[in-house]
């Protein structure tokens, strides 16, 4: 079966080379808005399975598309990418001191089904002030991330703390991303040696 990895992220490109799978590229285009009072395990899950639905759509059968995402969520509420610098800094000062959850959904969608799958991973950060939100926004790190930080780079020095999958909260987790190509029919390096 042919895989497609529904994302525009290099990061979910890499650490989907990491599992040994075979696949190409197609960026599905959705809108990411919550829905009014949407709960954040649904949100992830719904958009994970619309990236790959908006892909799987143009497609022949066959074909299995994997679609993502990642959110971090304070106190139940969603903090998704930030808007510009004001609202980064803002993030992560609130973050700073605290555990939040990184809650990243994986879905994959063949010709008769979705599988899908939401993972938790509770992420402690230390003290931020403004002052070192606002350096660390200079760096360039923050923009295009859920949570305004990149644990993968120089955010990585504002983590405390990891407790569950360090992948998931890069983007993309390789334990059960694996395990659900292997539900789905994908072949990987895990399931060709068994
Ligand atoms: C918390 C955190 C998030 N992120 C990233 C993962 C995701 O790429 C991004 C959250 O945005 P997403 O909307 O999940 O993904 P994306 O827009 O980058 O890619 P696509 O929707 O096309 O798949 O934040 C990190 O890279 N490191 C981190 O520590």
């Amino acid at each position: 079966m042919k895989l497609i990895l529904a994302s525009q992220s290099p990061r979910r490109r890499e650490l989907l080379t990491q599992i040994g799978a075979e696949f190409t590229v197609q960026v599905a285009d959705i809108d990411e808005t919550p829905l009014v009072d949407e709960d954040p395990a649904a949100y992830v899950e719904r958009l994970a399975i619309e990236k790959a639905q908006a892909v799987a759509r143009l497609q022949g059968d066959d074909v299995a598309v994997l679609g993502s995402d990642t959110s971090v969520v304070l106190d139940g509420e969603i903090l998704g990418k930030p808007l510009d610098q004001a609202d980064a800094v803002r993030t992560l000062v609130k973050l700073g001191g605290r555990e939040h959850q990184v809650l990243t959904a994986i879905a994959i969608v063949t010709a008769g089904q979705v599988f899908s799958r939401v993972i938790t991973t509770d992420v402690s950060m230390m003290p931020v002030s403004a002052a070192q939100a606002e350096a660390y926004w200079m760096t360039g790190e923050p923009a295009d991330k859920a949570g305004s930080y990149g644990i993968q780079g120089k955010g990585g020095v504002l983590v405390a703390g990891v407790r569950g999958s360090y992948s998931a909260v890069v983007g993309l987790p390789l334990h059960e991303t694996a395990l659900l190509l292997a539900e789905a029919g994908v072949p990987t390096w895990l399931t060709q040696a068994t």
